[in-house]
């Protein structure tokens, strides 16, 4: 049955999540905060800024007012920045539907409070229970999606309704959504995904080869796994499309803006530098300050985190950073399963 949806945010990842409601013959609405972006995509139905070159569906109508773009509307579908996320809630909580199911496409913690993104909306929008909120997380860049590439994702809530009417909404055949009950693991392995980027960007950047993204990727899996265990994630989780499938799209593709910002840092950019010359939001890097605080405060060694830490905020030479990596002291492969170990 054909939905009214509302999408909140169109930077690349709103912009491609719509395209798949369109193809869909959903009634879309994308809300955008730039006039002239909402102009474009309704009158040349294209969005310059984010996905240049791609034609999207005339069936997507964008609109700056959120009142009307939200009012009566079943189901809308947030694809923010989690920097954003709890001024939107509290943007949008006088509009919404009380009924309204809540699917947010976010990959990343508040900073602030070190919160998953599930509980900042469920702070901030009183309508917003977790039978009705769903997280939509794996390895899926923008890019691809939009040229409708096959492409896997999960969607994961606690609720079986909210997960299968959300299945529903997004499948198509090039667009395959799995269900997973574990909301928690979800968000976190989507949000720790991007710092593990970050170091394979670095890694290639200082040139090194694949046996060391290789070792980043699959270590940085075991310190995901390990914080994500110790905040209430399902390990098979990590395993699934939003752990390890993640990893893999993230750690190897020029499309991830994380990786990309890594290899710049990793050929001796500045973080600043880095981070203007990006345009688009490297969730990565305030994920690796509240990883790194959230593993302090769990008790829970995460080494690749805290040399990225050092590198983005402390001002450490990366090759160094490796140096420190490799030197750590010895360890059991299997310690991921131990919430201390390393
Ligand atoms: N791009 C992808 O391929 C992709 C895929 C999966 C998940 N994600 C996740 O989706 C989220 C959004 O990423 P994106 O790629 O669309 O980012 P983007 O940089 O392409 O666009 C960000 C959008 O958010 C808007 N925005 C920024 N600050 C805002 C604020 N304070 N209030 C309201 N809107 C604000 C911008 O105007 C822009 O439209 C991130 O958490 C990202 O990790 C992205
Ligand atoms: O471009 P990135 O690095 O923000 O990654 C985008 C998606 O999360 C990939 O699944």
């Amino acid at each position: 049955m054909k939905k009214n949806v509302t999408v909140i945010g169109a930077g690349s990842w709103g912009t491609a999540l719509a395209s798949v409601l369109a193809d869909n013959g959903h009634h879309v609405t994308i809300w955008v905060r730039d006039p002239k972006l909402a102009d474009q995509i309704n009158t040349k139905h294209v969005n310059e800024k984010y996905l240049p070159d791609v034609e999207l569906s005339t069936h997507i109508v964008a609109s700056t007012d959120l009142e009307s773009a939200v009012t009566g509307k079943p189901i809308v579908l947030l694809a923010v920045p989690s920097h954003a996320m709890r001024q939107i809630c509290r943007q949008l909580v006088p509009f919404l539907d009380p009924e309204v199911l809540l699917i947010h496409a976010t990959k990343g913690f508040e900073l602030e409070s070190l919160k998953r993104m599930s509980e900042v909306i469920m702070e901030e929008v009183p309508v917003a229970i977790s039978s009705r909120l769903a997280v939509l997380s794996g390895p899926s860049h923008a890019e691809e999606v939009v040229l409708r590439q096959p492409t896997t994702v999960v969607i994961a809530s606690e609720s079986g309704e909210s997960m299968l009417r959300s299945q529903d909404l997004l499948m198509n055949a090039n667009f395959r959504v799995y269900t997973n009950p574990d909301l928690v693991g979800a968000e976190i392995a989507g949000a720790l995904k991007n710092i593990i980027a970050l170091g394979a960007g670095m890694s290639d950047g200082l040139g090194y080869g694949d046996n060391a993204k290789a070792a980043l990727l699959t270590r940085g899996l075991a310190e995901i796994s390990r914080l994500g265990m110790k905040l209430g994630a399902m390990p098979p989780t990590f395993a699934g499309l939003a752990g390890v499938g993640d990893l893999i799209a993230t750690c190897t593709s020029k499309h991830s803006r994380n990786w990309r910002a890594g290899y710049l840092l990793g050929q001796g950019k500045e973080l600043d530098d880095v981070l203007e010359h990006m345009g688009m939001v490297v969730e990565g890097v305030r994920t690796t300050n509240a990883a790194f605080a959230l593993a302090r405060r769990e008790g829970v060694d995460m080494p690749i985190t805290t040399v990225l830490y050092g590198i983005l905020f402390e001002g450490k030479d990366p090759r160094q950073g490796v140096e420190e990596l490799m030197r750590r002291g010895k360890t059991f492969e299997m310690s991921y399963l131990d919430p201390n170990g390393a």
